[in-house]
């Protein structure tokens, strides 16, 4: 979105891996995030190639096995291993943490039993339990208040920015391993023992970091416990479940992560019977994870005319469809292919569901909810992979024969359908629920979006114009602005119609007297609705759009979103119907652009000075739902919205709204003009 903090970023200050003790705590978490996840690729082929004798359904519950082994000391023992984390010294811990995970894992290539490898994970992940808050607890002994922020976005990417490069690195050390063993008939060694050899060396060289790095206070101070996580989970549904738009995100979001689970959870026994061995799983596992990355950072930007919560469903739908295909076609290389664009649908789902829910829930329980969202996804990732290896186990294989056909149609196929469906319906789901563009088709909307362009309907006729409007709460400085506005682009040769709502035209100036009269208390939500809607209809059909096709630029003051902060939030419609009504009022017509100057309605409602209309006189949380919703929409299309800070003062706002103008005004002399003046010889001196 485009803010008036673009300043700001320009003058970026110097790294935070500059300070020497942090890039050396962070080389650690580094080499540690790379042997987490080098150790649960290389447990789980393990798990399958030693069990691989005893027919399939032992096979897929087996590696099912190490994913709950794994996953259960954090929901069983989390909370517990934080307290007596902070009772001991913080490096000696991790120290400690470190050399007990490289004994460990050295020792299960020389144990070589598929018991040993659960027992062995339980331990790895019990260690991680010390290590983890031990280190949470020192990165703010380390870096200072101010960059603590970017700290911990540069530990988010290496938690899950190493993923893909050990599942790379595994795959290619196991194929190390299988030519030697080719050549060499006499080594035993299983494909996994190297991938485990230096998982080992990853927590060794870690323990060597971190006991060197005498920085680390050696006192402790207490934390905020936190509660465990299933209670997390249950506190946190009671406050996001009763919101519509949330819970449809949540549901989304964890639909895409279940998909996601399905296919990590049965990668393995589905890549062996497709005759890939460790290496084939290696490239799976990195596929999901590359798509992932590729979907968080592409995604949003490949269809950025799509509004937000469409984009959303979309990603969800592509995902389940992708996931079927990945389901039926019996190739490795095409299933890698596919994974990748799997990734890449639920990775734009995530990172879109998680900037809406920012934005959609208020500041102080933002902290909450993310940690609830992040309990639930790891409860839900438990569940899934346990339920989809037991599921695929107990179905067992199958051959299908049709005439002289044979398919082959095992557990795994099913799970990876089932979940397919899953996350189709969920996807269709929040298309309907949240849906903030009713009456615009989705598919000619989709196409639009791919071509860089943004649908609307009933705009046949090419608009010559510029059509930029201004929202925001009462006092926020919108007639200030557009008026400012109006004046510089008139300034720089356009034509301009400077106008507003309500009451633009002869019947919208009655209607603005009824709605806006302080004695006409008893107007019904609905029929305010309608009337702001009907003014609107007579003001697109008289003045907006024949202005546009003139080739005029409109300046308004405010439009649609009005409607939607204050009818569809203010005076809690439905949105979805208030947003159907004036599509069908306006024929669709959306500004390119619109200004939201945002203010606390506090500043904004002391800056009137004269009486409340009925609408200003509302109480303090009316106008503050109004401004949450605006921001929301903004939030939701952030190419359409420049969002200012209405505090500043006149002159900088004025500026930061023609910088941004700027960027989609037209040429002021049109391309055929220039044409015809150019044959004029110049007039020099
Ligand atoms: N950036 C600003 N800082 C302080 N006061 C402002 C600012 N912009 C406008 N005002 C003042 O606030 C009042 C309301 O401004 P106005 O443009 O009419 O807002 P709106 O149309 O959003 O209700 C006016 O008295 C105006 O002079
Ligand atoms: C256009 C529109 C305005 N309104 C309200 C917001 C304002 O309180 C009022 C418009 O009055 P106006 O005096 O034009 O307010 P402002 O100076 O803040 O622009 O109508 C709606 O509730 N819904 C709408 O669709």
């Amino acid at each position: 979105m485009s803010t008036h903090g673009r300043a700001a970023t320009r003058r970026r200050p110097p790294n935070v891996l500059v300070n020497a003790p942090f890039r050396r705590l962070w080389t650690a978490m580094s080499v540690c995030s790379l042997g987490d996840w080098l150790n649960i690729i290389a447990l789980t082929a393990l798990a399958g190639n030693l069990t691989a004798a005893s027919g399939f359904q032992t096979q897929t519950l087996a590696v099912g096995g190490v994913f709950v082994a794994k996953m259960l000391p954090a929901i069983l023992l989390g909370p517990l291993a934080g307290a007596v984390a902070d009772r001991f010294d913080r490096r000696l811990t991790m120290v400690g943490a470190d050399v007990a995970r490289f004994a460990v894992v050295a020792s299960i290539p020389l144990v070589g039993s598929y018991q040993w490898v659960i027992i062995a994970s339980f331990l790895v992940e019990c260690a991680n339990l010390f290590w983890v808050p031990a280190k949470d607890a020192t990165v703010p002994n380390l870096v200072p208040r101010e960059r603590l922020e970017e700290a911990n976005r540069l530990n988010l990417l290496v938690t899950y920015g190493t993923a893909p490069v050990a599942a790379a690195l595994f795959a290619v050390l196991s194929a190390v391993v299988g030519m030697i063993s080719a050549a060499s008939p006499g080594f035993g060694a299983q494909p996994t023992d190297l991938a485990l050899a230096v998982n080992a060396l990853a927590y060794l060289v870690s323990a060597a970091l971190i006991f060197t790095l005498r920085e680390i206070p050696k006192g402790h101070t207490l934390r905020v416990s936190t509660p465990p996580v299933l209670r997390q989970v249950i506190e946190g549904w009671r406050f996001v479940g009763g919101e519509r738009v949330v819970r449809g995100l949540v549901i989304g979001m964890l639909g895409a992560f279940a998909a996601g689970g399905a296919v990590v959870g049965v990668a393995k026994a589905y890549v062996s019977a497709l005759g890939g061995g460790d290496a084939g799983y290696g490239a799976v596992f990195c596929a999901v994870f590359l798509g992932m990355g590729a979907g968080m950072f592409f995604g949003p930007r490949l269809l950025g005319a799509l509004s937000r919560r469409r984009m959303f469903g979309v990603a969800i739908v592509l995902a389940g469809v992708t996931l079927a295909a990945i389901a039926l076609i019996h190739n490795l290389a095409l299933v890698v292919v596919l994974t990748v664009v799997l990734g890449a649908c639920a990775g734009t789902a995530w990172i879109i569901g998680y900037t809406l829910i920012g934005l959609e829930v208020e500041d102080g329980l933002r902290g909450r909810t993310f940690s609830f969202l992040q309990s639930l996804a790891r409860v839900t990732l438990l569940l899934v992979l346990a339920v989809v290896s037991a599921f695929a186990g107990l179905f067992g294989e199958h051959l299908l024969v049709v005439g002289d056909m044979t398919y082959r149609f095992d557990g795994t196929n099913l799970v990876l359908l089932l979940g397919a469906l899953l996350a189709v319906v969920v996807g269709v789901l929040a298309l309907r629920h949240m849906d903030d563009r009713p009456g615009v088709p989705i598919g000619a909307d989709l196409f639009a979006a791919l071509r860089g362009e943004r649908f609307t309907v009933e705009d046949e006729e090419p608009r010559a114009g510029l059509f930029v409007t201004f929202e925001g709460g009462e006092g926020s400085g919108k007639t200030t602005q557009s008026r400012l506005l109006a004046i510089w682009l008139r300034d720089q040769g356009f034509d301009v119609v400077q106008t507003r709502e309500p009451g633009s035209t002869k019947i919208g100036m009655r209607l603005r007297a009824i709605l806006l009269d302080a004695a006409h208390q008893g107007l019904s939500a609905r029929s305010e609705a309608l009337l702001y809607a009907a003014d609107r209809a007579e003001h697109v059909e008289k003045v907006i759009r024949p202005a546009l096709q003139r080739g005029s630029t409109v300046v308004c003051d405010r439009y649609v979103d009005s409607s939607l902060a204050y009818q569809g939030a203010g005076r809690t419609l439905d949105p979805d119907d208030v947003a159907r009504v004036n599509a069908w009022a306006t024929g669709g017509l959306l500004p390119d652009l619109t200004v939201l100057i945002d203010v606390p309605p506090s500043v904004g409602l002391r800056r009137m000075a004269s009486p409340a209309d009925r609408i200003e006189s509302e109480p303090m949380e009316f106008h503050e739902r109004v401004r949450h919703e605006f921001r929301a929409l903004a939030a939701a299309a952030p190419d359409r919205y420049l969002v200012v800070d209405g505090t500043l003062p006149q002159d900088e706002i004025s500026r930061i709204i023609q910088d941004r103008v700027r960027e989609v005004l037209p040429d002021p002399v049109p391309g055929e003009t220039e044409a015809a003046t150019g044959t004029i010889p110049a007039i020099r001196d």
